[in-house]
């Protein structure tokens, strides 16, 4: 697998990369965006950090990108959606740099109080002026807007300064603020109160523009503002205003909207007296830097070796403590869904998974998604995996369901695919036994097989001789049958036998069966997935 490293990573991350036999390294770090464009579709993955836009055009031009790394936190700089479409799977670090940003904003809001750059510029230049006056966090409100990763550790040192420590944060659980040890208000209250006011929100839609004139003009006089999150979150143009109003005492800037900042107002914005302009470093500290590099790197490891990864950002995932539990449903639901697919010959309506037992008590979705990628790469062109599984079922109109029902049965656990087509029903009942997967109903009947490689599904009238006959036809042309599972409703009346084969039975072999024992249905299936693991 050939990786492209893009942009600056950590060479322990790179280390890891070079000793894994199946990964190709490629560490062009100063390509320029045409080059890139140029040269990435002879590369499967990319790692990246925040300059590099892995938008649409480049993730078009990458036709053989299977997966995005990104060495840090934030996606903002990467079409999910694009990638989704194009079944490339897309990682981050969503913990390796947390400590570093917690650190870098504590560092910022520090030194904004305590103007320490002004007063080393100031010696710098020779003067000795002992008028800069600080301002103390003991006894003043700081307002925290977003509790999560890095907010949730800001808040915690926050609060060593004997400060009152105020959060914002719609999503967040009654537990986590609890566990904060502060007061939840809503963004006005915060806006309102606060003496000093850090911002630790993604980028999206919602939050753009969440700190403009009019939260501005909400806010304290000498009001003290620290963004270490994204360039966007607070309006810098009414920002720059509020800074030459007085309204804003002070501000610290270490992410923009356009990184270097380039146009007029976000230069008078770094240049203004009172804005404590950095370039980006929240994540460049030598500790962050090894952390993301061997995330990342581990993860495609992982991909390159066909094991679930950690921190795929567009899959849907197990919680890691269940991955091995749940790992066996995986391939069970694979084995099933390719076994099945080959049974139907229309065009797919409706896909139900069922699961049944204990299993229903936790988040099947990923064994649902992987389910429908095995169920569709049967069934279209385009290469299907977990990453676009459920946006080409949608494309194509078919409605999955996903039914859980905890109650045991029969069996500790069973998996259900039913799919519907025009005029068309199939059933499918899996489970395990002893670790191997193991089919235990077809359509009405109950059957017991471990699926193979090469099958053959037949029905006819049952009646003496039928399984002599296929036994003998398929021995004429040398495939020995390895198993034969055979089921009936009643006697005399129409039976079903499964066989697995050595080898693969020719369209012409299949045919000859077919008419010697008069069959109502018969299917060779080739299971690629019950192909055992490596
Ligand atoms: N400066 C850097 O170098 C650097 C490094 C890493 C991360 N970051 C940025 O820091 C920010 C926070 O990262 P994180 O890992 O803590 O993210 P996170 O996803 O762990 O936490 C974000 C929190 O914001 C909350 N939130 C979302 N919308 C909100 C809204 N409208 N109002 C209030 N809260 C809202 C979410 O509920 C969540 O709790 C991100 O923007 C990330 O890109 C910057
Ligand atoms: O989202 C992140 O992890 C930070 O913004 C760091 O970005 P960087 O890797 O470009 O320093």
């Amino acid at each position: 697998m050939k990786i492209l490293v893009a942009e600056k990573v950590a060479k322990e991350g790179l280390l890891i990369l070079e000793k894994d036999p199946l990964v190709e390294l490629d560490v062009k770090t100063d390509l320029s965006r045409e080059e890139l464009l140029r040269i990435i579709d002879s590369y499967e993955g990319l790692v990246i950090r925040s300059a590099t836009k892995a938008d649409r055009e480049l993730l078009e031009a990458g036709k053989n990108l299977k997966v995005v790394a990104r060495a840090g936190v934030g996606l903002d700089n990467v079409d999910l959606k694009a990638a989704s479409e194009r079944g490339i799977i897309v990682c981050n670090a969503p913990f390796g740099n947390i400590n570093s940003v917690v650190e870098h904003a504590m560092a910022l809001i520090l030194a904004t109080c305590r103007k320490l750059v002004k007063a080393d510029t100031s010696i710098k230049g020779g003067a000795w002026n002992r008028s800069i006056k600080a301002m103390e966090l003991k006894g003043k409100v700081a307002g925290v807007i977003g509790l999560n990763k890095i907010g949730g550790g800001v808040v915690t040192r926050l609060k060593a300064f004997d400060c009152e420590v105020i959060g914002c944060d719609p999503y967040i659980s009654e537990k986590r603020v609890q566990d904060l040890g502060i007061r939840l208000v809503s963004l006005e209250e915060l806006i309102r109160s606060s003496d000093v006011i850090t911002v630790h929100v993604p980028l999206n839609d919602e939050t753009r523009n969440l700190i403009a004139a009019p939260q501005l003009q909400q806010m304290k006089d000498g009001v003290i503002l620290v963004n270490t999150a994204r360039g966007g979150i607070i309006n810098e143009q009414d920002l720059l205003a509020a800074l030459e109003s007085g309204k804003v005492g002070a501000a610290c800037v270490d992410v923009w909207s356009e990184e270097p900042p380039q146009s007029e107002h976000l230069k008078k914005l770094v240049a203004h007296e009172r804005m404590l302009a950095i370039p980006h470093l929240g994540a460049s500290s030598a500790e962050a830097q090894i952390n993301v590099s061997i995330d990342v790197a581990r993860d495609i490891v992982r991909f390159a070796n066909e094991q679930p990864m950690e921190y795929a950002a567009n899959i849907p995932r197990f919680d890691s403590s269940l991955m091995g539990q749940m790992r066996p449903f995986l391939r069970l639901v694979n084995i099933m869904a390719d076994f099945v697919s080959q049974l139907a010959d229309s065009n797919l309506n409706k896909v139900t998974f069922t699961y049944q037992g204990s299993v229903a008590e936790y988040d099947c979705s990923p064994i649902t998604v992987c389910g429908m990628a095995a169920l569709l790469n049967n069934k279209v062109e385009q290469d299907v995996n977990m990453v676009n599984a459920a946006l080409i079922a949608e494309n194509m109109g078919i409605a999955v369901e996903e039914v859980k029902n905890p109650a045991p049965a029969a069996f500790a656990n069973t998996v259900t695919i039913d799919i519907e087509g025009p005029g068309m029903r199939r059933t499918i009942v899996g489970t395990h036994f002893e670790g191997q997967p193991r089919v235990v109903r077809l359509r009405d009947y109950q059957v017991d097989f471990a699926p193979e490689e090469h099958m053959l599904v037949i029905t006819y009238q049952d009646r003496p001789g039928m399984i002599g006959k296929i036994g003998q036809v398929l021995g004429e042309h040398d495939i020995n049958i390895a198993a034969m599972n055979l089921g009936r409703q009643q006697k005399r009346g129409e039976a079903m036998v499964i066989l697995s084969l050595d080898s693969p039975v020719p369209s012409n072999v299949v045919d000859e069966i077919g008419s010697v024992i008069v069959a109502s249905f018969i299917k060779y299936l080739h299971v690629l997935k019950a192909r055992p693991e490596q």
